[in-house]
């Protein structure tokens, strides 16, 4: 019998995001965003599904916070609105928005649940998207603006924060493949938003350490692990193209200053140019305290002439799936944990998303999501194998708290260790929740 036994400072979360849970789009003084324009464009979102109401967690966090608290978490994410605070983007701050994150926040720490706050995901103010979004470089400033005020109304309370999660989606996904808000195809505006997000990165961590607010700063960057199919150079040279548009692209800015050149001169050869202004790269390399790691899946990969982006193909190799087509595929987890370690040096990870999509359902007042139980296993098995080896792992946040708005996917795709029921808004603890819960009282569980 073994048991895997994870280092008593260890943190434990969950996580959750704005337009994923909250719902209440109309209330509180709650701009739009990108993503209530987005999801009641027809075709965009499974079903015609939309964030107006999700989980109610606008209404329920006080529930929510009993669930977390029942959990045994010490560490709990969650993402602000930014339309809640500034409902046109810029302008005016509403005091509503600020109000309900108080109320959140102060429950969690009577719980003794620390907040992780994320300031962006995904939910951009639907006046700035009119203005140019992440494309037009005023949205920096603007972003740097609502993130100065969080900071100084929540000095103190909040002491980790997050800038951008998945830098990667709100470019890429966002506005080249077209499969997000605001849903463009089109690879220079995608790689005008990366960088533009990441100089608002940078300018914010310069904000927050000038205006001297307490706690820790990072961003939380989307990684997969693509492993060659063989030892061939060209298979090897395909891997580290695509793990590099998720890897080097987002981690290099920051860690080293500069983008990779062999990618830079790839995306030139396509007549894609990054837009770097004079200091621009100066002020994304700002030292920051730790980074959010989220990964869920990889896969083999080979060369493939004229394939994708990057004469790039993922290879079937029968791997075990999740209900949303991805490969369970623990080894990427180690793999690409070690690959940062030894290109970034041991910097401070939070795995600040990690789980499975399983859609089971409510049977006999049980959800037994015994596929998800597995997955993390698998993935808390890989995470103490690198921490074994020397990746500087501080905590681990499941992806998700609760069975949430899953983009694109709706509400066909469920994340959550906690289910709920979309016309009731119940919620039922899932047989993950308690393997989870029991995992968190001991620290440790049999493999
Ligand atoms: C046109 C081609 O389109 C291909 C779809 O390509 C992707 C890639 C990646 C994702 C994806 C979704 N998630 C989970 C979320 N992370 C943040 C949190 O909000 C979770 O809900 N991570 N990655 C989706 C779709």
């Amino acid at each position: 019998m073994a048991f895997i036994q994870f280092p008593k400072e260890m943190k434990w979360g969950a996580a959750t995001a704005s337009y994923q849970i909250e719902g209440a789009v109309n209330e509180g003084g709650r701009g739009l965003s990108i993503w209530d324009t987005f999801s009641k464009t027809p075709g965009k979102v499974y079903n015609g599904d939309n964030g107006d109401v999700a989980c109610d967690s606008y209404h329920r966090y006080e529930e929510d916070v009993e669930i977390m608290q029942d959990l045994g978490i010490n560490m709990y994410r969650f993402s602000v609105a930014w339309p809640r605070i500034f409902p046109n983007g810029i302008g005016e701050v509403n005091q509503e928005g600020l109000d309900y994150y108080h109320r959140l926040v102060d429950r969690l720490l009577e719980a003794g649940i620390e907040p992780l706050c994320t300031l962006y995901h995904w939910d951009l103010p639907q006046v700035l998207q009119e203005q140019g979004g992440w494309d037009n470089r005023e949205t920096i400033e603007a972003f740097v603006h609502y993130a100065k005020t969080m900071f100084k109304e929540f000095d103190g309370k909040i002491t980790k924060w997050i800038t951008f999660n998945e830098p990667w989606c709100v470019s890429y996904l966002s506005n080249f493949l077209g499969a997000h808000a605001p849903g463009y195809t089109d690879l220079q505006l995608a790689t005008n938003v990366a960088h533009h997000l990441h100089v608002a990165h940078g300018k914010t961590v310069i904000a927050f350490r000038e205006l001297g607010t307490q706690g820790e700063i990072g961003y939380a960057p989307n990684v997969e692990w693509n492993e060659p199919y063989s030892d061939k150079q060209e298979d090897k040279d395909a891997c580290a193209r695509a793990n590099a548009f998720f890897i080097e692209w987002f981690f290099d800015p920051v860690f080293k200053g500069s983008y990779p050149t062999f990618l830079v001169d790839w995306f030139k050869e396509k007549g894609v140019t990054v837009p770097i202004q004079e200091g621009d790269m100066d002020i994304i390399h700002q030292p920051i305290d730790f980074v959010g790691i989220n990964y869920y899946t990889g896969s083999v990969g080979r060369y493939k002439k004229d394939e994708g982006l990057f004469d790039h193909e993922r290879v079937d190799t029968g791997y075990q799936k999740t209900d949303i087509g991805w490969n369970v595929y623990p080894e990427g987890f180690y793999n690409v944990l070690r690959y940062l370690t030894k290109r970034y040096g041991a910097f401070p990870i939070y795995i600040t998303e990690n789980g499975s999509c399983y859609n089971d359902d409510v049977e006999n007042g049980k959800v037994n999501d015994q596929g998800r139980i597995d997955y993390l296993k698998q993935h808390l098995t890989s995470l103490h194998r690198a921490m074994q080896s020397g990746v500087n792992i501080k905590g681990y946040l499941t992806w998700s708290l609760l069975d949430n708005f899953e983009w694109a996917e709706g509400y066909k795709m469920r994340f959550g260790i906690v289910h709920v029921n979309y016309r009731t808004l119940e919620r039922t603890k899932k047989e993950s929740y308690y393997w989870y819960q029991h995992m968190l009282e001991n620290n440790f569980f049999e493999v």
